[in-house]
């Protein structure tokens, strides 16, 4: 069943289930947003891709952006915005306007957010006063929090990373020398979900499946209601996120797992006060220092779902997609093991400096994020007032303004043979002089924005960087892996995502030189 098949069948369900005049009433409000968008459609003064003339025009393009996004981006990229020029598209909740010149991507990014917002662009997306908290948006402390706390201490934090990662791909599978069918993303699902939350609740919580499965039900259960509630007018919202924000389940049950740990930890706080000198060192702990006082315990949870909300599925696609790369490339796989071995005999071991120096490996993960990135858009922002741009585009309040991240991505212009996926393009570009810092994994431009760029890029890649280094690193230092047929999985793309296929199976078999390798032999392990 395809993701779109999954999202229809998950919306239908929520439909039946509701009483006739709940049925009428959802009706009704779904006319009232239509008339609403449709006005709003008319002040927007550009050219637009995909929209047929006639009252239903635009609601028929909203609809078929959701089925067809990329096609209809990359329509408007090549006709409009090569040639300088903004383009609009129209989505279920609203029109966005998209540039594509880089002088103009930079502007929309260094603009203040009084006018164009990012917070409040990413608090529709998922409606998070209905699907989160309201406390999300009004202190977003946890940036600093994965700035700080998680970022600074990646050297400290990598023998947790690679014991978990290692453990839980051993435990979720049973590869011998033969060849071996593997379900990649459940396996990949579990690796990531585990390995962050080691880092987040520390053990033995993030081994715990009933806690692990309650995180990812509630981040599909939020992107799922955020999705639709934005589709509505505002005034609308607080009523259709009645019907739609099913949090409430996943949300007892994950407060019932990870609360007793923060009430434990408050108590000792008050205890020991600053004699509590060997504070644990993950999430819990740097949530109850960084929450402004009169935080609930409710909140403080939502916050742990948020991280895991924002971590785990984004890198479980990109490793899953890296390793379809590999798998159908199979060629790279002995000179990325040459590359992990020689680097991890010259630092001496596992570190953080050791992985930095892994150029090829970090070549490979950049390449499958340029091709097969998690979201086809990026740089978000909301109009928070009418506003009229450097080169004359004018967006009325309301009005999202990204940037066409997939179609850049793909555009032989920047990127020769840009829709092939070639793991070593930029372990050889980064040999040139001047781009050896320039082309890392987790550098963005304006011509590669995976992770966003300027103030509010990722603040998680420098973690997940390291993390999906750590995973492909062991993977293929112990296992051949490859497709059966020899044919990569495609990808669907689904409004604003990029989905890879979770179906997909890869065959893997043990290396029968696993044993005699050195990286291999000191892998860190707790
Ligand atoms: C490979 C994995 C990941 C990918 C591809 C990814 C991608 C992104 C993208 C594209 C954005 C929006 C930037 C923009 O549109 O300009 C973003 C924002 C964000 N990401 Fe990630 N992300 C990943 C992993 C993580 C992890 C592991 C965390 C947390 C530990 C995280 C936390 C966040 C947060 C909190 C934001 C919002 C930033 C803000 O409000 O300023 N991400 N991510």
């Amino acid at each position: 069943m395809s993701v779109e098949q999954i999202e229809i069948n998950g919306l239908v369900a929520a439909l039946l289930k509701l009483e006739p005049w709940q049925l009428a009433a959802l009706g009704g409000l779904g006319f009232i947003a239509y008339c609403v968008y449709y006005h709003q459609s008319r002040k927007i003064d550009l050219p637009s891709v995909g929209i047929e003339p006639g009252i239903f025009g635009p609601w028929k393009a909203a609809i078929n952006f959701v089925h067809n996004s990329d096609a209809l981006i990359k329509e408007g990229y090549y006709k409009y915005g090569k040639k300088g020029q903004a383009f609009k598209v129209a989505t279920p909740a609203r029109y966005m306007v998209l540039f594509s010149d880089p002088k103009m991507i930079k502007e929309l990014w260094q603009t203040d957010e009084s006018i164009m917002s990012f917070a409040k662009a990413g608090q529709e997306r998922i409606a998070s006063d209905y699907t989160l908290s309201r406390d999300l948006g009004a202190h977003p402390y946890h940036i600093e929090i994965i700035l700080k706390n998680l970022t600074n201490r990646l050297s400290s934090i990598l023998p947790e990373v690679f014991d978990e990662l290692i453990k839980s791909f051993e435990d979720n599978t049973s590869i011998t020398s033969a060849w071996t069918p593997v379900h990649n993303f459940s396996v990949m699902l579990k690796c990531i979900s585990r390995t962050t939350n080691r880092l987040f609740v520390g053990l033995p919580l993030c081994r715990n499946e009933d806690y692990l499965n309650h995180c990812i039900e509630f981040a599909t259960a939020a992107s799922r209601g955020g999705a639709t509630i934005d589709m509505f007018p505002f005034f609308m919202q607080p009523l259709v996120a009645k019907f739609f924000a099913n949090r409430d389940k996943a949300l007892a049950k994950v407060i019932a797992h990870v609360g007793p740990l923060f009430v434990e930890r408050q108590k000792k706080m008050k205890e020991l006060g600053e004699a509590w000198t060997d504070r644990p060192n993950d999430a819990v702990q740097w949530i109850l220092e960084a929450a402004p006082p009169g935080t609930n315990l409710k909140d403080m949870c939502l916050r742990i779902l948020f991280l895991n909300f924002a971590a785990i599925h984004t890198t479980s696609f990109s490793v899953l997609q890296v390793l379809y790369d590999l798998a159908a490339h199979p060629e790279y796989q002995e000179p990325l093991r040459q590359e992990i071995e020689a680097v991890v005999t010259q630092f001496g071991g596992w570190t953080k400096q050791a992985l930095t120096a892994m150029k090829k490996l970090d070549s490979v993960l950049r390449e499958s994020q340029r091709t097969s990135g998690v979201t086809i858009l990026t740089g978000m922002r909301k109009a928070m007032k009418n506003h009229t741009f450097s080169d004359g585009t004018r967006v009325p309040k309301g009005t999202w303004v990204l940037a066409p991240t997939l179609a850049i991505h793909g555009d032989k212009d920047i990127y020769e043979d840009g829709l092939k996926w070639e793991g070593f393009r930029f372990s050889k570009m980064r040999e040139q002089p001047g781009q050896e810092a320039k082309l890392q994994m987790v550098s963005g431009s304006t011509e590669y924005l995976a992770f966003g760029t300027g103030k509010h890029a990722c603040p998680g890649r420098f973690f997940a960087a390291n993390e999906l280094k750590v995973l492909v690193a062991y993977i293929v230092l112990n296992y051949e892996f490859k497709f059966e047929d020899g044919k990569r999985p495609e990808n669907k793309y689904y409004a604003y995502s990029c989905v890879p296929d979770l179906k997909a199976e890869m065959m893997y078999r043990e290396r029968g030189d696993r044993h005699q390798s050195f990286a291999n032999n000191c892998l860190p392990r707790d």
